[in-house]
């Protein structure tokens, strides 16, 4: 037996054993009898031959992955074998279970993403537009122009427009008429060609330009004031009952959005920001008592910094937003960055910058302006550090390479990356859903409703085993009072998906049975620990959809 709570964004469907599907809206909730045509796909040579290729209609993927530790202490030759059965059971178990239907054990789960075998819309007919908003980031031209693509090549749709300058051009600008050979080099450079921007926000006359212009598919790439944008139109769009899909990519260079597995451009980030990190290396190993400061992005998560200096290994301290510090007395940092230096002779800080601003609050006259769309704008912490240690320390060089890590092109895996998280998007507008965001969860592509992912800001759990092999790696101290500690534990929130090492999910491969069971029956519950971003990204990209 199933329930249903609906109102026009909370579509939850509760299942049997605690089963709980946080679904996103459809067409069919507000338009009743609308017309629905076969996806033009099936006969779209390269798709057709692909086995299981339209994703069933109730394909649901658990936000938490529940595994089981299986344990056998006793190693006798038919114990042995009781234990290779087990691991063959386990291994089918943990990678099927990613994609699941109702009569599956309890939780949150979304929908899965990708082609269904009907859409709602006759690919003439398709009038769609895509719009870039908030602060840049790598991986934007190409979401942009694989959702184009996507629609050409897969939809047969050739009717998309860019939307200049984010939400304010839906209004106040001419419109850029988007082609497959318009869009066609464009993933090759950083930045957005549709232009973006904060605040200027008016959703009635978004929705107005919308309708006057005949759109009924929005693209709408961009953070998390921008998804809260969307969800804003989106209501505004189901209030007037027009048949339009509201599909949000969400786009953050921080990686702070809940619940996805990681954001596009993250990998991107971090792997530039190491240019910054060897450049303030080598600077320092050159002069005696050299110390090389680095600020980077990452207002209240520290992920960039994280998996920056996780990944540099020349980093002697990494400070983020989420762990208190404090510079004098025992313990603080001067007595670290002098332990530091009598050992090697210089050093490296990584500061995000979002760090310590309590301390400058502090020491600085408390500024609180916002930016157009009413965020916080910080104080300079790179700025600030660099010249506390400078007045105790007397050497000390600065790079700042804050904007270079997100004016850059997407890398390889960050390109693929995109390029699935367009065709979700693509797939799941065509088949009639509206007011959702697209997201990996789990290693599996999905639809996800807007206030899942806007209801709070992913970060960096300092009490998790990722910060503590932070911690191990540069060896600094964790600066963190009893009283922090506590106060960090209570703030636990749960953790991103992470997806350790070799967890490839794809059932085919499972079928194939190549794969060593490795891992499986080690017991390390490795839900309960952190790893959004930074690497696994060729492990959780499917191809499928
Ligand atoms: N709470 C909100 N409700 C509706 N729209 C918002 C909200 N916050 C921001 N926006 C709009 O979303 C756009 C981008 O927001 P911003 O915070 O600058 O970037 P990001 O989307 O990267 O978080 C802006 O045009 C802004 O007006
Ligand atoms: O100078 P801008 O464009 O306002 O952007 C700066 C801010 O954008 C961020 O990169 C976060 O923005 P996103 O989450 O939108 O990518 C912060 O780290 C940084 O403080
Ligand atoms: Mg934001």
């Amino acid at each position: 037996m199933t329930s249903t709570d609906s109102d026009s964004q909370l579509k939850i469907i509760h299942g049997e054993a605690g089963y709980i599907l946080e679904d996103v809206p459809h067409f069919s909730d507000y338009i009743p009898n609308l017309p629905t045509y076969p996806n033009p796909l099936r006969s779209n040579p390269a798709y057709s031959v692909v086995k299981q290729y339209f994703v069933h209609m109730d394909d649901t993927v658990p936000q938490k992955v529940q595994s089981v530790s299986i344990y056998s202490g006793d190693l006798s030759k038919e114990n042995r074998m009781k234990t290779v059965d087990l691991f063959r059971i386990y291994q089918e178990f943990s990678i099927n279970k990613v994609v699941v239907h109702k009569d599956s054990p309890r939780g949150v789960h979304f929908r899965r993403a990708g082609p269904r075998q009907k859409v709602y819309f006759n690919s003439d007919d398709v009038h769609a537009c895509i719009v870039t908003c908030g602060g840049l980031c790598p991986g934007l031209n190409t979401v942009i122009r694989e959702i184009v693509c996507g629609l050409s090549y897969m939809y047969g749709v050739n009717k998309v427009l860019g939307i200049d300058g984010g939400y304010r051009g839906f209004y106040s600008k001419n419109t850029i008429s988007l082609t497959p050979k318009v869009v066609n080099d464009i993933h090759k450079r950083g930045g957005t060609i549709l232009g973006t921007s904060r605040g200027g926000h008016d959703t009635g006359k978004i929705v107005d330009s919308i309708q006057d212009r005949g759109i009924n598919q929005v693209y709408i790439i961009g953070g998390d004031g921008t998804q809260r944008g969307a969800s804003v139109i989106y209501e505004e769009v189901r209030r007037r009952g027009l048949k339009v899909a509201i599909a949000g990519i969400p786009k953050t260079i921080d990686n702070d959005i809940p619940v996805i597995d990681k954001s596009f451009g993250f990998d991107t980030a971090v792997e530039e920001a190491q240019r910054a990190i060897n450049a303030a290396h080598v600077e320092s190993e050159s002069i005696e008592n050299g110390i090389g400061v680095v600020k980077l992005m990452g207002r209240y998560s520290g992920f960039i910094a994280m998996y920056a200096t996780l990944a540099s290994r020349d980093v002697d301290c990494c400070l983020i937003p989420e762990s208190p510090f404090y510079l004098e007395g025992k313990g603080g940092l001067f007595e670290f960055i002098d332990k530091r230096l009598k050992e090697n002779g210089h050093m490296v800080i990584v500061i995000a910058e979002g760090a310590g601003q309590d301390l400058l609050t502090e020491s600085m006259q408390a500024m609180d302006q916002k930016d157009a769309s009413g965020n916080k704008l910080l104080q300079d912490v790179g700025l600030w550090i660099s010249h506390k240690i400078k007045s105790s320390i007397f050497i000390w060089d600065l790079k700042d390479p804050t904007y270079m890590i997100r004016a850059v092109p997407s890398n390889a895996s960050d390109n693929v990356y995109c390029t699935l998280l367009a065709q979700s998007a693509v797939h799941g507008a065509m088949a009639g859903y509206s007011g959702f965001t697209v997201g990996l969860v789990n290693g599996r592509h999905t639809y996800i409703p807007f206030n899942r992912i806007t209801e709070r800001q992913n970060k960096v759990v300092i009490t998790d085993r990722m910060w503590a092999r932070l911690l191990s790696s540069t060896n600094q101290p964790s600066f963190l009072s009893p009283k922090d500690l506590d106060e960090a534990k209570k703030a636990e929130q749960p953790p991103t998906q992470l997806l350790e090492g070799n967890n490839s999910n794809d059932v085919d491969e499972a079928e194939k049975k190549e794969q060593p069971p490795t891992q499986l029956l080690e017991g390390d519950n490795f839900e309960d620990d952190q790893e959004s971003g930074g690497n696994h990204a060729d492990n959780s990209i499917k191809t499928e959809n």
